[in-house]
This record gives C-alpha cells, sequence and structure tokens, in this order.
C-alpha cells in the first residue's frame, strides 16, 4: 500500500492512546514529544505512563474503554491487546473522522507511527509499509549513528543566514546555487569540534558570488 508522508502540527491538541502497555508507552512518548495533550484510557499502565500521569504530564482515565469515549479527540491510537476492542475504537474513530492508528491491524486505521531521530528541528524517519518494523528500528539506529547532534546545530544556523540571504541574494536561482555550494563535510566536521563560528563562517563564504 502505498503511502503519502507528512509531519503533523499536534501541539496543544487532544489525543488519546487506548491501552496503557508496553506499545502505548512508546506511541505516548512520541505524542508528548510532539507537545500533544494526551490522555491514556486504561485500567492498568506500566510504570513509566504511571509516573507520567503522577507528574501529570498525560491524563489518565482508568477505566477501560467504551463507545464515545473518542468525543473531542484529533487523533486515537488503538493499542490495547485485544483485537476486538481495538477494532471497535478503530470505527468509532472512522465514524468521527478522527485521525486512528491501530496497533495490532495497522490497515484499518489511516496512519502508520514511523521510527523517528530528531536533531533539534532535523526530523529523519523511516517507514517500511508495516512490512518489518525491526528494520524500520534498525535503520533509525544507524541513522542516530550517522547523524549526530551538530546536524541541529547546522540547521540553526542555516536558518539564521538563509532568512539574511533571502534579502542579500537577488533571485532564487543565486540562492539555490549558494546553498547547493554551503553544504559541504568540512562544516559539519567542525561543528563537531564544537567550532561554531568557524562553520557560521564558512557557511557564508560558501559561493564565489557572495561574501559577507
Ligand atoms: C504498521 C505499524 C503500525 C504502528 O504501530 O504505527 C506497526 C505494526 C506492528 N508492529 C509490530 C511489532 C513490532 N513493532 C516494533 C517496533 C516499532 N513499531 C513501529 C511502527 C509500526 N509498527 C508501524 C509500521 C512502521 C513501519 O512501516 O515499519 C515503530 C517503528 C514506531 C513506533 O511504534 O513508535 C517501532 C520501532 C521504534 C524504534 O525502535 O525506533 C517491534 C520492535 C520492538 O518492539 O523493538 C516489533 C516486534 C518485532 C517485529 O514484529 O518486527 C506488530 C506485530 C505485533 C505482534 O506480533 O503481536 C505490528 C502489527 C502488524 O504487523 O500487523
Ligand atoms: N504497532 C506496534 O509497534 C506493536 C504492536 N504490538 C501489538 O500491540 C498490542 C499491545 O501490546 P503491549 O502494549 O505489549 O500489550 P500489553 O499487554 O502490555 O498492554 C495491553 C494494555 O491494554 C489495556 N487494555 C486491555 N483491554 C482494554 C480495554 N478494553 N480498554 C482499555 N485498555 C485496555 C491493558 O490494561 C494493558 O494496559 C499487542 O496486541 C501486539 O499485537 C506489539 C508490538 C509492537
Amino acid at each position: 500500500m502505498p503511502f503519502y508522508p507528512v509531519n503533523l502540527q499536534i501541539t496543544g491538541k487532544p489525543c488519546v492512546v487506548i491501552g496503557g502497555g508496553s506499545v502505548a508507552e512508546r506511541k505516548t512518548a512520541a505524542l508528548l514529544k510532539a507537545e500533544a495533550v494526551v490522555t491514556v484510557l486504561s485500567p492498568k499502565m506500566t510504570l513509566a505512563l504511571s509516573r507520567l500521569a503522577q507528574i501529570q504530564h498525560i491524563h489518565h482515565v482508568d477505566r477501560l474503554y467504551r463507545q464515545g469515549d473518542l468525543a473531542g479527540f484529533f487523533l486515537v491510537i488503538c493499542a490495547t491487546d485485544d483485537p476486538g476492542i481495538n477494532r471497535q475504537a478503530a470505527r468509532e474513530a472512522a465514524s468521527r473522522g478522527i485521525l486512528v492508528n491501530v496497533v495490532d491491524e495497522p490497515d484499518i486505521g489511516n496512519f502508520h507511527v514511523p521510527a523517528q531521530i530528531t536533531r533539534g528541528d532535523l526530523l529523519l524517519t523511516v517507514s517500511t509499509g508495516g512490512k518489518s518494523p525491526a528494520f524500520a528500528s534498525q535503520l533509525r539506529r544507524e541513522l542516530a549513528e550517522r547523524y549526530g547532534e551538530e546536524y541541529g546545530t547546522y540547521l540553526d544556523i542555516v536558518a539564521a543566514v538563509r532568512a539574511e540571504m533571502k534579502s542579500k541574494l537577488a533571485t532564487a536561482g543565486e540562492r539555490e546555487q549558494f546553498w547547493r555550494d554551503s553544504f559541504d563535510e568540512e562544516v559539519i566536521l567542525l561543528l563537531r569540534q564544537g567550532k561554531i563560528n568557524e562553520a557560521e563562517a564558512r557557511i557564508r563564504n560558501a559561493t564565489g558570488s557572495f561574501r559577507s
């Protein structure tokens, strides 16, 4: 099945995870990282989820799922170990037009969760179309080795320089050329050594057509 990748903005959005086991825990962590307002609906929760409820990072509804529970939510993850319940909740979500991920029967939901790493605002995700989550996880680990925190720093510098370049370089063509020239491994090496100013200077001086 083909997919259309998107990055959802869910800051402040009410999201609900049904079930409180290890899968629910992982999905909850990713939702919190994206600054969603998370409710976990389950009579039992892992220790980590209980702690999150204690410090009020999540809301806990301490009971089994009931039809009608999904009213008002933007997104739902059906993560119980009861396939019948996951299916029932998925049907309710569909009838309400809510985004829904079903952990044991992914094709009845409307999105999969990819493996991910973040480096500041840089987000790298891996999806196998549901064929092998373990392989997605392996590739995520390889990416984590390959792309260190310096890539997040690189992105922050680029964002600042890019804002300036919009006024300094007149045409879209010039800007495109500038950005093509500005990325090289040397910049990354400098950042890895903590030489942020030098890296920034190298980025700024990337092109012969422009010197700051
Ligand atoms: C379709 C999808 C729907 C969804 O959950 O969104 C889905 C479905 C299923 N996963 C299953 C099993 C496992 N899932 C993991 C791990 C992860 N699963 C994730 C995503 C997805 N899993 C979506 C597709 C992503 C893609 O396209 O690849 C990751 C990437 C993201 C996340 O969950 O946060 C996260 C890795 C995070 C990381 O390490 O970075 C592990 C490994 C582990 O636990 O370490 C195992 C055991 C090993 C194995 O089976 O491979 C089963 C069978 C359950 C059973 O047998 O009972 C199903 C159901 C089915 O396949 O039908
Ligand atoms: N998509 C994925 O990434 C993965 C999916 N799975 C699937 O996910 C399912 C859940 O796995 P785990 O978290 O390890 O299970 P688990 O057994 O640790 O947790 C299940 C949770 O669901 C809750 N629950 C059960 N019935 C409920 C109901 N009616 N209403 C609300 N909560 C209810 C239980 O209280 C428990 O907290 C498994 O069935 C497995 O097939 C497993 C591994 C990865």
